[in-house]
């Protein structure tokens, strides 16, 4: 066997460059289109495999998927470590494949990724699925995601308020002055007569209560991605209408799924296909577990922008072995 030659080398594409390319704008589209394309199965996504790691109370997952229409063939590698103190609580990779020969040929990093593209497909979700014109949006948590789907939330919709709750208040103080949003001091009080709620927390027990929000709220619930981790009472999954982005994700991997056993009634992918109705007029959960062929269409216009914006960094989709 022959070492590969210097020709065959991976290109590694920074934290830094993807942040200057990828924005709400051109994301919030292709992951629209990823979810379109998970559901009518054209793209080729297992349900990603899922290593506990008992002692951290966290997770390494491998996350690979196929969009043969993209020529984009990739995978994710990701740890979820909620413990951590004073670093982030994930950390991820992606690893972009060449479409015609296998070779692997850009390693990048997945952070910005995973923090962007899961909150674009939020707003994807709330697009569909909430009443026209909302003005109240309500986020708990005031991690990562909380931050990403404030900055996506209001880049697609006009509200006229932000709340923001979470379990320390210092970290909803310090977001909400931040982004100028208001700090609640409960969840009760930050959700109350809300038009959108996201729940972006690592809580394994439910945060949000059913007799604590209006009907008709439309919820994407983030967080809670192991089978025995909920953020939603039971009582209020069973009386929403539940979409997911994976069917068979969710009954293997969202406690709040799993142990409500409330109803699914479609994945997202289905009402942007058209194939399954909007209930904007009901109360909406979408349970949102993170899919890999959203981090696949994510990389790919990563390189294409990248491409196109600088061709100092070299995003190879030709067969590297002919040259
Ligand atoms: N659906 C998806 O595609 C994705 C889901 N996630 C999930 O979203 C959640 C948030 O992720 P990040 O913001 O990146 O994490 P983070 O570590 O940056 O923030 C976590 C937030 O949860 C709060 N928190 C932790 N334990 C809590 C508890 N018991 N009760 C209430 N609040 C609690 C923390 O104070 C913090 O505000 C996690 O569960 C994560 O696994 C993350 C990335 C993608
Ligand atoms: O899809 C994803 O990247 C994640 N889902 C839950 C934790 C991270």
């Amino acid at each position: 066997m022959q070492p590969r030659d210097d020709n065959m080398a991976l290109n590694y594409i920074s934290f830094e460059d993807i942040q200057k390319v990828l924005n709400f704008k051109n994301l919030i589209p292709c992951m629209e289109s990823a979810l379109a394309k998970f559901s009518n199965k054209t793209a080729v996504q297992p349900v990603r495999a899922v290593a506990r790691i008992k002692d951290k109370n966290g997770f390494l997952a491998a996350m690979p998927a196929v969009s043969p229409e993209d020529g984009a063939i990739a995978t994710k590698v990701l740890t979820f470590f909620p413990e951590n103190k004073n670093c982030p609580t994930h950390h991820a990779i992606i690893i972009v494949f060449n479409p015609e020969t296998g070779i692997p040929e850009v390693l990048m990093d997945g952070d910005v990724i995973t923090t962007m593209r899961t909150a674009a497909v939020s707003a994807v979700a709330t697009k569909y699925l909430c009443t026209p014109h909302p003005r109240i949006l309500a986020i708990l948590g005031a991690g990562v995601q909380g931050e990403s789907h404030y900055h996506a939330l209001t880049s697609t919709f006009e509200f006229t308020q932000v709340r923001i709750w979470s379990r320390t208040t210092e970290n909803s103080r310090k977001l909400a002055e931040k982004v100028g949003a208001i700090t609640c001091q409960t969840a009760e009080e930050a959700v109350c007569d809300a038009d959108v709620i996201v729940t972006a927390t690592s809580a394994q027990t439910p945060i949000l209560k059913s007799n604590w929000v209006k009907p008709g709220v439309h919820i994407n619930a983030v967080g809670a991605c192991c089978p025995d981790w909920q953020e939603i009472e039971p009582e209020l999954m069973r009386s929403s209408v539940v979409y997911t982005d994976s069917r068979e994700a969710a009954l293997r991997e969202s406690g709040d799924v799993v142990i409500s056993q409330a109803a699914i009634f479609a994945e997202l992918g289905e009402v942007v296909i058209g194939q399954k109705e909007a209930q904007r007029t009901k109360t909406t959960i979408f349970k949102s577990l993170g899919m890999a062929i959203e981090d696949v269409l994510s990389a790919r216009l990563v390189c294409d922008l990248l491409a196109k914006a600088d061709d100092q960094v070299k995003v190879p989709v030709q067969d590297r072995t002919q040259s």
